[in-house]
């Protein structure tokens, strides 16, 4: 395949004033649950490329993506200017280790995300083969403010379907809000406000984890966790602990 296909947008999703998904009609390589692609725009002459990980599970016929707006950000916001039948360049090729065959088995798996990365988790919590994986599924969504959690209908949709194998800890820093927690992922875990909220312990022998976003949380958790005997998971040393950072 070429390096890059013309995509069509049939779809976006405005979540806030600078939280959007775009869908996208393009014909890419078969990807797995919780990896990414690239969207480009052509700029002064120059295509400006940025990874964005797919939303949609990969049985999915449209690519569905989620973004934020970057203030002074070179792509993010020509990417919100985008309307359905505009076009966008979008690599065939997949790529990412943020994928279960990459995690080892346990009883429970966590996922962890800041703000847009909730996305590869909602491509593999939709995914057909996801839930005979691990007994339970918690998603932790950490957010600043209650309007920037995206996708909380479907998120609420599966733990309907999924009443005991999926728990749904969404977290926001910047206000208190009923029925979700305030604060942030790292400390949390410290005050044990997310293993309560859930009933569930977190341990090496039947926990695996799963953390993606902004460098700064990644790098707190991933402390945190190590704190409580979990290890990085490295294709040559498995451990507990898979991420990826988005920038
Ligand atoms: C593996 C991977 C997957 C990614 N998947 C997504 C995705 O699904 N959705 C998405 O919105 N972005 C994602 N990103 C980030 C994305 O590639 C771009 O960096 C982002 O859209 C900003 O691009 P820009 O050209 O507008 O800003 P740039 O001019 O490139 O500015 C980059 C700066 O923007 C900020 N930033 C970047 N990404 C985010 C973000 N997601 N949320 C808040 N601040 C951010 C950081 O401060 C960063 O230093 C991913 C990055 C990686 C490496």
């Amino acid at each position: 395949m070429s390096t890059w296909v013309q995509g069509k947008v049939v779809e976006r999703i405005d979540w806030n004033e600078r939280l959007f998904s775009l869908k996208v009609e393009a014909e890419v390589e078969p990807f797995i649950a919780g990896q990414f692609g690239k969207l480009a725009l052509e700029q002064n002459g120059e295509r400006v490329q940025r990874a964005y990980s797919y939303v949609n599970p990969p049985e999915s016929p449209v690519l569905e993506f989620l973004a934020v707006n970057v203030e002074e950000g070179q792509l993010s916001p020509k990417l919100q200017d985008l309307t359905p039948g505009d076009s966008v360049m979008v690599s065939p090729r997949p790529s990412g280790f943020l994928t279960l065959d990459e995690v080892p088995a346990g009883r429970e798996l966590w996922m962890f995300a800041t703000g847009t990365a909730v996305g590869p988790f909602l491509s593999i919590l939709h995914s057909e083969d996801c839930w005979e994986r691990y007994e339970r599924f918690i998603l932790v969504y950490a957010v600043r403010y209650q309007e920037d959690l995206a996708y909380l209908e479907e998120i609420r949709a599966l733990e309907q379907a999924h009443p005991d194998a999926f728990h749904f800890v969404p977290v926001v820093s910047r206000e208190a809000v009923d029925g979700m927690l305030s604060g942030r992922i790292p400390q949390l875990l410290v005050d044990g406000a997310i293993q309560d909220a859930v009933g569930i312990p977190i341990k090496p022998a039947r926990s695996q984890t799963m953390i993606c976003g902004n460098p700064e949380m990644i790098r707190e958790t991933l402390a945190v966790l190590e704190g409580m005997g979990l290890r990085k998971n490295l294709r040559r040393t498995p451990g507990q602990i898979t991420m990826e950072k988005y920038w």
